[in-house]
């Protein structure tokens, strides 16, 4: 961590990572003071002007005995949420990568519980996900009891799906082809329907056969990724309780193959699958990170304080130093 200029910020340092392309900034927030607004973390998060990512993970120290990290994890437009079973397996590997520690299961303390993580060979991680959420008010879901599947009503439109959460919330629909799902359409109405107070990742199933699925998922906060660990989870419970999948099911998403697991009714899910490191970086933070003192002057690097969004979102920092 370098000393700040005159009028700059410190540098902070991270790493570009993805699980099947669903792709991520990593912070070690334990080595290095860190603190992100949400304007902030959307211009880091565009494809164009800054760095790029589906999500920001953050690495802290745990707040909870026999726990060996906290994992805080970031959407691209700023909101903080619950999980991200891609970002847990590239966390396992950041972790290590950065020699924060040397173990091979790692306990991660989430937002929703705390997650482990077993690092196999080659950059391959299973991760534990807990036990699928089904009761409606916990996922939150608004229904009056719980069902496998749910009818929901999309302006003229009705469609069935099923209510998980995997410490996140999601919609599975199980579709004939995912090529041709309406993944764009469908996706941001349901993904903030009302009867997901809390908003939803919204995955589209296509039954291969029982032990072989695709998916594609439009992410809350992220829109459509090209894969999303919580979204296969979500989905194998969803083709599980629907009887269509066994237990052990091969997800293609766009990006690759996971492999799920799930016994059924009160088991955790286990999803398998592999990490990639693509390269470390530095920015430059702002000196001053308020928003209505920021000068949006071009710098020639990738500047959080360029903010298209300035004065627009003045919320709490997302992250404390
Ligand atoms: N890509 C993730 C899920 C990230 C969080 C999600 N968009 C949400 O808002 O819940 C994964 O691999 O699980």
């Amino acid at each position: 961590m370098s000393q700040p200029r005159r009028g700059q910020g410190p540098m902070l340092s991270f790493t570009k990572m993805h699980g099947l392309g669903n792709d991520f900034m990593v912070v070690d927030a334990i080595s290095q003071p860190f603190r992100l607004r949400p304007d902030m973390i959307r211009e880091l998060a565009d494809r164009h002007f800054g760095i790029g990512f589906d999500q920001l993970l953050v690495v802290e120290p745990p707040g909870l005995p026999d726990v060996d990290f906290r994992y805080r994890i970031f959407n691209s437009d700023g909101s903080e949420v619950e999980q991200c079973g891609n970002g847990a397996r590239c966390f396992a590997r950041f972790v290590r990568d950065q020699r924060l520690t040397n173990k091979k299961v790692i306990r991660v303390q989430t937002a929703k519980g705390v997650i482990e993580l077993r690092v196999g060979r080659g950059g391959m991680v299973t991760v534990d996900m807990g036990v699928p959420e089904l009761n409606p008010p916990a996922i939150p879901f608004a229904a009056d009891r719980r069902k496998d599947v749910y009818t929901v009503e999309v302006g003229d439109e009705t469609v069935e799906l099923s209510a998980i959460s995997m410490g996140n919330p999601h919609g599975v629909l199980v579709v004939d082809d995912v090529d041709a799902a309406p993944v764009g359409e469908l996706g941001p109405r349901l993904e903030s329907h009302p009867r997901f107070p809390a908003r939803a990742n919204i995955g589209f199933l296509q039954i291969i056969d029982r032990s072989h699925a695709r998916l594609r998922v439009f992410e809350r906060g992220s829109g459509e990724t090209m894969a999303c660990g919580s979204g296969a989870c979500a989905a194998v419970v969803a083709g599980c309780l629907r009887g269509l999948l066994d237990s052990r099911v091969d997800v293609e998403l766009k990006g690759g193959h996971l492999v799920i697991e799930w016994q059924g009714e009160g088991a955790p899910v286990m999803m398998e699958g592999p990490t990639a490191s693509v390269f470390e970086g530095q920015l430059r933070l702002p000196g001053d990170q308020s928003p209505r003192r920021r000068k949006s002057t071009r710098q020639g690097d990738t500047r959080p304080g360029h903010n298209r969004q300035q004065n627009r979102h003045r919320q709490p920092a997302t992250s404390k130093p």
